[in-house]
């Protein structure tokens, strides 16, 4: 079946006038989850730092770029698969890392697991996750999944995490660079929340042999409040630097990837430290306020690195066109991830299965209507810019 099959579905669901119960303009997600979830998860998750100008600066980018739709080229037959450090996906379209997904629903990362599992979309397990690995691992079957690591402070924790990642089937490891401490988030200061320090997002570091050793055994009612604290000053090591690399280079057999990646030069870097891959992201604007869009950085990097290495890319995806245009500017494939938050927020897996599905179908329409045949065939000549 084709992706867009599932546009035929939703208008024949109209025969018997069942409309579909969430929005299919994705970018319409965040105002139906800000009237529906409770205000402290909501802005945990749409909130930004600063001003948030670049997380504005972030989709202002994408409208910077117009598709350039080209006629009578025979689309009858696409392709939308690809493969991505040996990962084959359905289409160009990962569920990218998001942490403490219970704050907004009960089903928290297994339920993202099974409904990407159920696609074939691989999924990107946050460290930070409310569900441990092993846990996702489960879920996620035989579905396709890499790990995102959020590198502590101990490195035999570190290498603790990569042992259990490996053990539980993720395939590719995705290193975040641009967390090692939390940006300033207005929203989150002004309600003075962070799920972490009401226990949220913690499961793979309080499940963690290396962690309870260093916390005097597993984590109960007694040494909770310590072992909080552990996991604040544990959490990220603002000392690293690129000859550091090597440590998840010995740790990790698989592809690595570095996330956070905004400059050519660190793409560079990255290629020379014998690294598989970046995504280019800027953590959807919640790190540094003022900084550079992520679109308006991907052609630089691309230029510089393309050849060499995988690129990929994050912080702005909310619709197919946007998919389509990060593609044409050189990604090899793309990350979302707040629309699939606030999918699973309002609905559960429902919801998350919800917002893939719009995600892929409304990428081969925008593709095959463009006069395109499968990502593959994207250059920047499908955009102009205005
Ligand atoms: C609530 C929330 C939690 C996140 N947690 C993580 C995380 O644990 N690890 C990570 O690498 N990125 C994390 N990110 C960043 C996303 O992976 C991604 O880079 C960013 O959300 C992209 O911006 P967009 O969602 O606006 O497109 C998080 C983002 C949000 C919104
Ligand atoms: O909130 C975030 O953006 C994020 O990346 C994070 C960091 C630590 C724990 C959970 C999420």
């Amino acid at each position: 079946m084709s992706l867009a099959d599932f546009q035929n579905e939703i208008y024949l669901n109209g025969l018997g006038d069942v409309r579909p119960a969430l929005p299919t303009d994705l970018s319409r997600l965040e105002d139906v989850a800000r009237a529906r979830l409770s205000a402290e998860a909501f802005g945990y998750v749409a909130g930004s730092a600063g001003s948030e100008a670049t997380a504005a600066a972030n989709r202002a980018a994408f409208d910077r770029w117009r598709i350039v739709p080209r006629m009578l080229r025979d689309v009858s037959r696409r392709d939308m698969s690809v493969e991505v450090l040996g990962t084959r996906m359905p289409a160009p379209v990962l569920v990218g890392p998001v942490g403490v997904l219970s704050i907004l629903h009960p089903g928290g990362e297994p339920a993202v697991a099974r409904a990407a599992s159920a696609l074939g979309v691989p999924m990107v397990l946050s460290s930070a996750s409310s569900f441990s690995m092993e846990e996702v691992a489960e879920a996620s079957g035989d579905g396709p999944r890499w790990y995102q690591l959020y590198w502590p402070k101990d490195r035999e924790m570190a290498a603790s995490f990569l042992d259990r990642a490996e053990a539980a089937g993720y395939t590719a490891l995705v290193v975040t660079l641009d967390t090692f401490t939390m940006g300033w988030r207005p929203r989150d200061l002004d309600s003075a929340y962070l799920p972490f320090l009401r226990g949220i997002g913690v499961a793979n570091y309080f499940g963690d042999p290396v962690f309870q050793k260093a916390v005097g055994g597993p984590v109960t009612d007694a040494n909770r409040d310590m072992a909080l604290l552990h996991w604040v000053a544990n959490f990220g090591d603002p000392s690293l630097t690129w000859e550091d690399l090597a440590f998840v280079r010995e740790h990790w057999d698989g592809p690595i990837v570095l996330k956070g990646i905004q400059h050519p030069d660190d793409a560079r870097r990255a290629v020379d430290a014998g690294m598989q891959g970046v995504v280019v992201s800027n953590h959807g604007g919640r790190q540094v306020d003022g900084a550079v869009a992520s679109l308006d950085a991907l052609p630089g990097i691309v230029e510089a690195v393309g050849e060499q290495t995988t690129v990929l890319f994050d912080s702005g995806i909310r619709t197919g066109a946007d998919v389509v245009k990060a593609l044409a500017l050189g990604a090899k494939a793309v990350l979302v991830a707040r629309p699939y938050a606030y999918g699973l927020g309002l609905a559960g897996e429902a919801g998350v299965r919800h917002v893939l599905r719009c995600l892929l179908a409304e990428t081969e329409l925008t593709i095959m209507l463009a006069g395109y045949t499968g990502p593959g065939e994207l250059t920047p000549d499908a955009l102009v810019r205005v």
